[in-house]
């Protein structure tokens, strides 16, 4: 296994090395325009919230990981950081080790090709990331000549350096050769020698081994610290691997629809793993393959839509130790009463479906759930049996009122809490265990 040292400290060991980004509260929302027949649909054009308020640092020298399932914005934020993905809220500013500080999101011009020379990126797939017709001299060198450093026997001269830095020797043999004719790691290591030759600050490398042999993936990924300890660089690593971010980073971010539920030192995370998030995650390491990482033993389904995530806590659909206040909403009772159909043989689906009526009315996002069954009382009946047959589903902690009022069975839910991210212990962590709803800050969720 590659071996980590601290490079997170400052010279004297003890002061935190100097910062190289920051994000605070940082948005990257797509607005979507829908077609024609989400126009016929009244659904009209969507907010995708990529990237939500998020806020972290990111520290000379430092390996961060950004770790979370598909969708949960991680690519967006790497390329966030490389002036890519602009932003529509909050502020991500850089700070480059010569000259003053930038704010990237405003980068134009001249200052956003410096920023592109001092940030680069890793991509998952090294096929698609190097040009097919260029052959690896070519390509290797392409950044120098894009931004004009170099030419002649001084281009050569760097993408030989760049091309031993990384391992592959003896050049002569890769020089002409095709990206085609190599092997998936030898293309990755091509791929690192573009990315450091222009000499670069920071590397974002967005999933770099997942598409690799498991046999080269340690190689690849020492390699990279080898790097990063030589050449004084710093990484951004995004990945939905725990195995490899345990041992590749110093700190990790675990993310989960757009925002940052828990961060801090890989040790601590992985010790004393606090947001339920992180905990299913932390269970679904699959020992010895670590490709396959999906959080399985979580209660209920997918990764929520990111254009309409749920309120309050967005894990909160998904939380096996959810609270009254983790913002249960109409599209919980709707996901309940499905699931109840679902799984309990015992149910007359048909009748009991007939009875609350028309569920689309409980996907518009409200504290309150408007059933559209004309009986309030067999309604009533109805979710009696939903909430017997599983009494300890955590909504019902959530019901603050369940009563007729114009007819129709209406049930409303305690107002939810947004967790923000807050100190504890070592780490910090966005949920209502950890003090972002003061009466719920015991017995934090050590049993998810
Ligand atoms: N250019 C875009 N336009 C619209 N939506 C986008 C765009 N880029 C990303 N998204 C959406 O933003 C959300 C986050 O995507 P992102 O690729 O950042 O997640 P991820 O965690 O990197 O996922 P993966 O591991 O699958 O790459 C997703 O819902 C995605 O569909």
């Amino acid at each position: 296994m590659p071996t980590k040292p601290d490079t997170t400290a400052g010279p004297d060991g003890t002061t935190p090395a100097p910062l190289v980004a920051e994000a605070h509260d940082l948005s990257v929302h797509f607005q979507l325009q829908g077609g024609a027949f989400s126009r016929l649909l009244g659904l009209g054009s969507r907010r995708v919230k990529a990237v939500d308020g998020v806020s972290f640092e990111l520290r000379r020298g430092e390996v961060l990981g950004v770790v979370g399932e598909s969708g949960s914005g991680k690519t967006t934020l790497g390329r966030a950081l490389l002036g890519l993905a602009p932003a529509t809220g909050g502020a991500l500013t850089y700070h480059p080790s010569h000259g003053a500080s930038q704010e990237i999101t405003g980068l134009r011009g001249a200052d956003l090709r410096r920023l592109r020379t001092d940030v680069q990126m890793v991509f998952q797939d090294p096929s698609a990331a190097l040009n097919p017709s260029m052959t690896i001299e070519e390509g290797v060198g392409h950044p120098l000549v894009i931004h004009k450093i170099a030419s002649g026997e001084d281009l050569r001269r760097r993408v030989v350096a760049a091309l031993e830095r990384v391992g592959l020797a003896p050049v002569e043999r890769f020089l002409s050769k095709y990206p085609s004719d190599l092997s998936g790691g030898q293309k990755q290591r091509a791929v690192i020698a573009r990315a450091i030759i222009l000499e670069p600050e920071v590397l974002v490398a967005d999933e770099p081994v997942s598409m690799l042999d498991m046999s080269v993936r340690a190689k690849i990924l020492q390699l990279m610290l080898d790097l990063k300890n030589d050449l004084g660089l710093t990484y951004l690593y995004i990945t939905h691997d725990l195995a490899s971010a345990k041992f590749f980073c110093d700190r990790v971010a675990i993310m989960y629809l757009g925002r940052i539920v828990e961060i801090g030192p890989t040790e601590e995370i992985f010790s004393q793993p606090r947001h339920p998030y992180t905990q299913a995650l932390l269970k679904a390491i699959p020992e010895p393959d670590p490709d396959r990482m999906v959080p399985r033993d979580l209660p209920r389904g997918e990764i929520p839509d990111a254009a309409s995530p749920p309120l309050g806590c967005s894990f909160h659909p998904r939380c096996p130790v959810a609270t009254p206040v983790c913002g249960w909403e109409s599209r919980d009772l709707r996901a309940l009463l499905e699931q109840h159909w679902v799984r309990d043989e015992t149910a007359d689906f048909e009748a009991e479906r007939a009875t609350v009526g028309d569920l689309d009315e409980l996907d518009r996002p409200g504290r309150t759930a408007r059933l559209a069954g004309k009986d309030p009382a067999a309604v009533r009946q109805v979710l009696d049996r939903v909430r017997t047959a599983d009494p300890d589903e955590p909504l019902w902690r959530g019901v603050e009122a369940l009563e007729v009022r114009h007819g129709r069975v209406e049930v409303d839910f305690v107002e939810g809490v947004d967790p923000r991210l807050r100190a504890a212990g070592g780490v910090e962590v966005a949920c209502v265990h950890y003090g972002a709803a003061p009466e719920w800050t015991e017995g934090a969720a050590d049993g998810g």
